[in-house]
């Protein structure tokens, strides 16, 4: 399975860590940036990696800064993102299952490594639940883009 991953500089030290663990669990890792610690602008991340997602069906990111908070803003003015900050592994395999989440944003100042592993984990590993009311919310959820 192929996954992009990014940060800002306040994620950068988790996402390296989460890159290294992807990809010794057999993914295909693309990492957007940031490369180093040095300050940079979490929507210039967000961008770089929500084109990405949504230029290939199915293909799934993981973005990290400080809270999660700006990276969910700045992923959900994406067209095609839907984007979920999740720090609970309930809400981590929930998101995909009920909202067809594909953009999943950590906060490094909020979860540590290991709770981190285990949210990527539940987030790669859901898959989107068919049933006609999930259809119909995500449908209304792309509705919405459309309205602005
Ligand atoms: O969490 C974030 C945005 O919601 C960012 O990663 C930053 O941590 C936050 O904006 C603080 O910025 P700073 O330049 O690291 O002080």
């Amino acid at each position: 399975m192929q996954i992009v991953i990014g940060s800002d500089h306040a994620g950068f030290h988790l996402k390296q860590e989460l890159s290294s663990f992807l990809q010794q669990s057999g993914y295909q890792v693309e990492d957007v940036g940031s490369h180093d610690p040095a300050p940079v602008d979490f929507p210039d991340i967000a961008w770089a990696l929500c084109e990405k997602v949504r230029a290939t069906d199915g293909l799934r990111g993981i973005l990290v800064c400080g809270t999660g908070v700006g990276a969910v803003i700045a992923s959900n003015k994406v067209k095609g993102i839907r984007a979920a900050v999740c720090h609970d592994v309930h809400s981590a395999h929930q998101a995909v299952e009920h909202d067809d989440v594909n953009v999943m944003c950590i906060g490094a100042q909020i979860v540590g490594p290991w709770l981190a592993r285990d949210l990527i984990e539940a987030f790669l590993q859901a898959e989107f639940v068919e049933e006609d009311d999930f259809i119909r919310r995500v449908e209304k959820l792309s509705q919405l883009e459309q309205r602005n």
